[in-house]
């Protein structure tokens, strides 16, 4: 690391002293995001001594700059420069070039759009089975636990090729694994007791004799036969798809059943124009933002929005605030399936951006279909309830009232 020609400023720039992975923003970040993205370009939290971007700009300049915001010091508040990871890190999420390099090459190709047309037909006749399922009960569910949770777990384990035993483990590890990107707070507590024997679950599933014949787990397996990565590399790169396939999904569904729940008029257009399908979807992630935030490094003395930021310091970039910047969005608060979302920052950008976002894509597109062509009006039918994690923006329950077509 060289010093920056003019000194680093250390913390010459606005501070704020609220704590976003308090229980009152986690609950409701909207005003701490505008009083951030107002406040200016970088901001520092001396809670936490990081600093925070708020603003499309600043977050799109850092998520573009691998080589100066770097990821293999933890994309969470740990710096695995001078601390412990709670795991081995990730071979991709937490690594720079040139080790990311064919770890990324391999899942890109394992997860392409074109790789996943073999899966099309299966996802959207498993989510028609389960929208008429819906609608036997009788329509009134509760969207996560009925529908948000179920489709991913019905669908992506068998297409990792994961055993039937021991799924119920997924959900949870998820959920620990982005508290973990947070401080060492009451939610990362609460899973410390269990997630030792969850973790041994995880960590054997990646086994290439636990995985079935042709899923997503034995491609990367034999991308090791050919000498694309190596054997030692495999298991932590099924690891990959197994941390932040399940838990993502589901609270990208439930982000958009719950915008298409409290905007009619929106699931209305849906209806008339089902092309819109994959947009509403983009338009969800946008909206919620089902990942809120994550960290970098500063490799090095680094300027950003006028200022520089010191080598060393952690750098937190705030997804949900940068998706409904004013100076980036007409009207950034609506949900709207109109707009063109594409640009959301809401899968990442650049070298990391989101490597399952057509996974996600798909799962909600095939649910998506399902229910628009059987559900006439989807509306809440009482109060929604958050589950709060330290990155993940979720919901616990989303009582909601289908009705048929
Ligand atoms: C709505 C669903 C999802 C959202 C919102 C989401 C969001 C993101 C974001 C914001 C990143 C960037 C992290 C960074 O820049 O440090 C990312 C990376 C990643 N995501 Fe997703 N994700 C979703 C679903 C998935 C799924 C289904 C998978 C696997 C099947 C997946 C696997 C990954 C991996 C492996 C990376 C690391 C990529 C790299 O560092 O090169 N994600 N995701
Ligand atoms: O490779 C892994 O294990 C892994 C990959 C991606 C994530 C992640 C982190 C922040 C935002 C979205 N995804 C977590 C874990």
């Amino acid at each position: 690391m060289t010093a920056h020609p003019d000194t680093a400023a250390r913390h010459d720039v606005p501070q704020l002293d609220d704590d976003p992975f308090g229980p009152q923003l986690l609950e409701d970040p909207h005003d701490f995001h505008a009083r951030l993205r107002d406040s200016g370009p970088v901001v520092h939290l001396p809670k936490y001594d990081v600093y925070a971007l708020g603003r499309y700009a600043e977050v799109r300049a850092a998520l573009s700059d691998w080589q100066r915001f770097i990821s293999s010091a933890g994309v969470g508040l740990t710096n695995f420069r001078t601390e412990t990871p709670w795991r081995p890190p990730s071979l991709l999420l937490e690594a720079d070039p040139p080790h990311h390099d064919a770890p990324r090459a391999v899942l890109t190709n394992v997860l392409s759009m074109r790789a996943l047309r073999r899966l099309r037909e299966q996802w959207f006749a498993d989510a028609e089975v389960l929208a008429d399922e819906v609608l036997q009960r009788g329509g009134e569910i509760d969207a996560v636990s009925e529908l948000a949770e179920v489709f991913p777990l019905r669908v992506f384990p068998d297409a990792v090729g994961l055993q039937k035993e021991g799924r119920e483990n997924l959900l949870p590890y998820g959920s620990f694994a982005f508290n973990a990107f947070g401080p060492r707070n009451a939610l990362v507590e609460a899973g410390e007791a269990t997630i030792g024997a969850v973790s041994a679950w995880i960590g054997e599933q990646c086994a290439r004799d636990r995985l079935a014949e042709g899923g997503f787990g034995a491609q990367i397996w034999a991308a090791a036969d050919r000498g694309d990565i190596t054997h030692e590399q495999a298991p932590l790169m099924v690891r990959s798809l197994l941390t932040a396939g399940v838990d993502t999904t589901v609270n990208g569904i439930s982000a958009v059943l719950y915008s298409l729940a409290s905007h009619p008029e929106q699931y209305e257009l849906l209806r008339e124009h089902p092309a819109l399908i994959r947009v509403a979807f983009d338009e969800a992630v946008r909206f919620e933002s089902p990942v809120q935030t994550f960290f970098r490094l500063a490799d090095d003395d680094v300027p950003i929005g006028g200022t520089v930021i010191e080598a060393g310091s952690k750098i937190l970039m705030f997804l949900g605030s940068a998706n409904r910047d004013p100076q980036r969005w007409d009207d950034p608060d609506r949900f709207d399936l109109r707009r063109d979302p594409s640009g959301h920052v809401g899968f990442g950008f650049g070298l990391h951006q989101c490597a399952g976002q057509h996974v996600a894509r798909l799962e909600a597109e095939a649910l998506l279909t399902a229910l628009v062509q059987r559900v006439r009006r989807i509306e809440l039918t009482g109060t929604p309830r958050r589950k709060h994690n330290n990155t993940l923006r979720a919901w616990d329950s989303l009582p909601m009232r289908f009705l048929p077509a």
